[in-house]
């Protein structure tokens, strides 16, 4: 279940780990999967990240603008429990990738105008059918 889950476009990137006293880790290897408590601040990421999931064939694709990085955040057993508005068991069934703006935040002045943007979609099953290169699916659309 769980495990069939990847995140695509982060690998490599810097990250903040907000476990970690917001310490600032390197991404390795390969694409991003998930066996436990996960709560990172990518930075400087692309503007598209692929979130693959293999057991019910389907991706989904972020794209975003003015938005430089990218949550990755999953509480796992133990802070779902913790929270009163989450389920026990739902860290089983979501993942939250979001665009961001952390590590400079925007500041206005009074009458500025700042617009960021970001995009989900839900894109075709056969991505995720074996045929899928990761690659193609950032590069396309
Ligand atoms: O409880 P909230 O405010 O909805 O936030 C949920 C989570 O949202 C994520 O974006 C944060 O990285 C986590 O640290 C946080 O726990």
């Amino acid at each position: 279940m769980f495990s069939e889950v990847r995140v695509e476009g982060l690998e490599t990137h810097d990250y903040l780990d907000n476990l970690r006293n917001r310490e600032r880790f390197t991404e390795q290897g390969d694409a991003i999967t998930f066996e436990s408590e996960v709560d990172k601040v990518y930075l400087s990421t692309p503007t598209k990240i692929a979130i693959l999931d293999h057991e019910r064939k389907r991706t989904f694709v972020l794209r975003k603008d003015g938005l430089p990085d990218a949550v990755v955040w999953n509480p796992w057993d133990k802070k779902a429990k913790a929270m009163a508005d989450f389920g026990d068991e739902e860290y089983k069934h979501m993942l939250c990738v979001e665009a961001a703006c952390i590590e400079k935040p925007i500041t206005l002045k009074p009458g500025e105008e700042w617009r960021g943007r970001q995009e989900l979609s839900a894109v075709p099953s056969s991505y995720c059918s074996g045929q899928l290169d990761p690659e193609t699916v950032l590069q396309s659309g």
